[in-house]
Order: structure tokens, then C-alpha cells, then sequence
């Protein structure tokens, strides 16, 4: 079922100094810090050859992020993006096998304008995995 990761995203508590980081000291391509509304986070991507490093930071009040950077000051390794053929089929097999989907169950369309979803991080070695399905 999954595919390739597709990216590894860090809570970053400064996101203009974390893209210098990857851009200046690192060398890596960076994108433009994008905010995303509907997620609560802004993102900027650092594109590797074989994956992405997804930065994030707190946007709004209600960010799904906000307590993780709260309990991770300096920041940390947020969660995981395995890419799927077909999210709804995944998001069947995977309840049917007993895992908890977050928010409604429904997939929402991520940073990449694909769909994704999460899955709830105890049911997955305390590592939050989100899935993105790869065909639009
Ligand atoms: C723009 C889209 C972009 C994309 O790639 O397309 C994104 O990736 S959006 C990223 C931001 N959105 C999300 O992360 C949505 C899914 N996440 C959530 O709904 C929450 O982060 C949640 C429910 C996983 C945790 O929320 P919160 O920290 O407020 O809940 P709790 O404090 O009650 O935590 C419950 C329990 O889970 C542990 N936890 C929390 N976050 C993580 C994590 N990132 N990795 C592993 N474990 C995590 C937390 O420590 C609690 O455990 P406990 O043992 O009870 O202390
Ligand atoms: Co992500």
C-alpha cells in the first residue's frame, strides 16, 4: 500500500531561520514560505533528490501544531508522508484494520494539492504518519 516517502516534516520555532539553514548552510533548494489556512501551519519545502523536508510553523490560533512546538521548543521531527495510489482505499484497509484516521476520516487536500490524511500517532509506534495519494 505505501509508496515512497515523501517527505519528513520538522517543527521549526523560527521558519525564516530554518530555511537559511537549509538554503545557505546546506545548500538545498528551498521554497517560499507558504501559509496554509486550512491546516493551521505554514510550510516551506526543501526539495532533496530522493524526498522532502517539509519545515513548519504555527499559523492561527488553533494549530495543530502549536502544543507539539510548545512541548519541543527548539523544534523537532513532526511526522512522516508515505505516498499511496488511492487514499480512500488505503484510509478503508486501514480502518478495517483497526487504525484511528484523524479529524473526520475524510481525506483534506495538503500542501500539494493532493489528498492526505493522518494517522493517529499511538497506532503507529508514536510517530505521526500522514498519507498522500500521488495522482491527483
Ligand atoms: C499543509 C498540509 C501539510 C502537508 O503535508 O500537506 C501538513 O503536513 S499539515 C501538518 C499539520 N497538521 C497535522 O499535523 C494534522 C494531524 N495532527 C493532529 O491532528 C495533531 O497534531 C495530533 C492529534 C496528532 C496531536 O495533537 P495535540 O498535540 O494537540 O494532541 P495531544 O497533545 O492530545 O497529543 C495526543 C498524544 O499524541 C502525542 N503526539 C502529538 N503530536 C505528535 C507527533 N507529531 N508525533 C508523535 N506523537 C504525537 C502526544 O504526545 C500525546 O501523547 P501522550 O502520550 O498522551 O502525551
Ligand atoms: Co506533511
Amino acid at each position: 500500500m505505501i509508496g515512497r516517502l515523501n517527505h519528513v516534516a520538522i517543527v521549526v520555532p523560527d521558519l525564516d531561520a530554518a530555511a537559511s539553514l537549509y538554503r545557505n548552510t546546506f545548500g538545498a533548494t528551498v521554497s517560499a514560505a507558504k501559509d496554509q489556512p486550512a491546516h493551521g501551519v505554514t510550510t516551506v519545502f526543501v526539495r532533496l533528490d530522493n524526498t522532502a523536508i517539509e519545515l513548519l510553523h504555527p499559523l492561527g490560533a488553533d494549530s495543530p501544531v502549536a502544543k507539539f512546538l510548545e512541548r519541543n521548543p527548539s523544534g523537532g521531527v513532526h511526522h512522516v508522508c508515505y505516498e499511496v495510489d488511492d487514499i480512500y482505499a488505503a484510509r478503508d484497509k486501514l480502518k478495517a484494520d483497526g487504525m484511528r484516521v484523524l479529524g473526520d476520516g475524510e481525506p483534506k487536500i495538503g500542501a500539494h494539492d493532493k489528498p492526505i490524511l493522518f494517522l493517529h500517532p499511538k497506532d503507529t509506534n508514536g510517530t505521526l504518519v500522514e498519507l498522500e495519494q500521488v495522482s491527483a
